[in-house]
């Protein structure tokens, strides 16, 4: 087991009609930015459950709508000068990851000196961030239990990720009925989005961390176990409590501790989006095939543990039960309306190579747990979708 630091003060607040904790929660005086999505809170009640939690605290709010799925710099930046003008020093974020990653960005640049961007393109230091909570609504990033945030530039095509400290959510209130007005496909891209963090930590080589290992497979198995059930209509309450409540620990630090980990898939996959907007989860199903065919020797011994104790196939060869829990992996996305190839969406015939440029040119290939996916490889990984 490799040496690590456990760390989450996320308090998460789970459950029916929990949105109403917010007035206990957010500091008594402050002066919150609510900022949410495209409106499908204003027709779920969540946005009635919010107000009447600020209402019930005597807070002063003031409101920004609008943060697109894959959340635009230029659409936060607006936020950010509404909050620096109205002296906003809390802020409240109610949608999906996307709403919260955007509030996490927009948490730090308000305090920032110089240009914000430079936070995503340069990495800048942080010293500080306005304060946040979140409401989830979307069940499939972990943004309500991390203190990562991906945001895209439409100027650039730029699709670039942070993470610090600073914008840890001090909460994250999980009611699943907010997840009932979700349509399939956000239900579909939500499952294999959490399913894919803990690939991507999991599905590297033996390191000795059984407990860890154990971790990532319970989240796995829940995960195949209630898909079903959580895509149903009407919505299960339970089978929906358990999404939420995979999604956040796919990715919040726990499965994660003391193993190599591997966020190839993630990388190529965000600069796909930011080329062709094809949806975050799309775009982990498309490339993730090609990461296990490219690297399969690399990671067999952890394939055919996954296939075992996730898949319970005991029979085979080493090879034969990899490959096989590889396969299984592939018909579940399929399962629950995700494409595990890029067959079906129109991208240039050159999209493999400028994937693989873009990455080299930012210096974040060479990707992989032993640091050996290069760019030519990463073109072959596209290509293979
Ligand atoms: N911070 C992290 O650790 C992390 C991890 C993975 C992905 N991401 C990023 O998160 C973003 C994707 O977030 P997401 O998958 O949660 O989707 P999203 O927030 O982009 O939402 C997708 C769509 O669902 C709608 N929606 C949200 N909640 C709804 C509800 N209850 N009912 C009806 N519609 C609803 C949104 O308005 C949007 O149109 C991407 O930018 C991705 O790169 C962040």
């Amino acid at each position: 087991m490799d040496n690590f630091t456990f760390h989450n003060p996320v308090r998460l607040i789970f459950g029916q009609g929990q949105i109403a904790q917010l007035s206990k929660e957010i500091p008594t005086g402050a002066r919150v930015l609510f900022a949410f999505g495209g409106g499908s809170i204003k027709t779920n009640g969540v946005y009635d459950q919010v107000v009447a939690a600020l209402q019930g605290a005597g807070l002063h709010w003031a409101e920004f709508a609008g943060i697109e799925p894959n959340p635009r710099y230029e659409t936060l930046m607006q936020a950010v000068e509404l909050a620096r003008r109205e002296k906003l020093d809390f802020i409240l974020a109610v949608g999906g990851g996307s709403v919260a990653d955007g509030c996490k960005f927009i948490a730090a640049a308000i305090p920032f000196v110089g240009d914000p961007w430079d936070i995503l393109a340069k990495r800048a230091r942080i010293t500080q961030a306005v304060p946040m909570g979140i409401v989830l609504t979307l069940p499939a990033t972990g943004s309500e239990m991390n203190c990562f945030a991906v945001v895209s530039r439409d100027e650039t095509h730029e699709k670039l990720s942070f993470g610090h400290p600073a914008v840890w959510p001090k909460f994250s209130v999980l009611d699943p009925h907010s997840t009932y007005s979700l349509p399939p496909r956000q239900l579909g891209n939500g499952i294999v989005d959490a399913y894919v963090h803990v690939l991507e930590q999991y599905l590297t080589f033996p390191a000795a961390a059984p407990l860890t290992d154990r971790l990532a497979e319970a989240v796995l198995s829940t995960l195949v176990e209630i898909a079903p059930r959580a895509m149903a209509n009407p919505p299960d309450y339970q089978a929906r409590a358990n999404l939420m409540w995979c999604a956040a620990m796919a990715l919040n630090g726990l499965v994660g501790s003391g193993v190599p980990q591997d966020w190839a898939t993630h990388y190529i996959g965000h600069e796909l989006t930011a080329l062709s907007g094809i949806d975050h989860a799309r775009t982990l199903a498309a490339i993730w095939p090609g990461v296990m065919a490219l690297k399969f020797e690399a990671k067999k011994a952890k394939l055919a543990q996954y296939a075992e104790r996730v898949w319970n196939i005991r029979d085979g060869s080493e090879d034969e039960r990899a490959l096989a829990a590889i396969a299984k992996t592939r018909a579940f996305f399929e399962s629950v309306g995700v494409p595990t190839g890029l067959s079906s969406y129109d991208l240039p015939a050159d999209i493999a190579a400028q994937i693989a440029g873009r990455l080299a040119a930012r210096h974040q290939a060479p990707l992989g747990e032993h640091g050996d996916i290069d760019s030519a490889m990463v073109k072959r990984i596209v290509e293979a979708a």
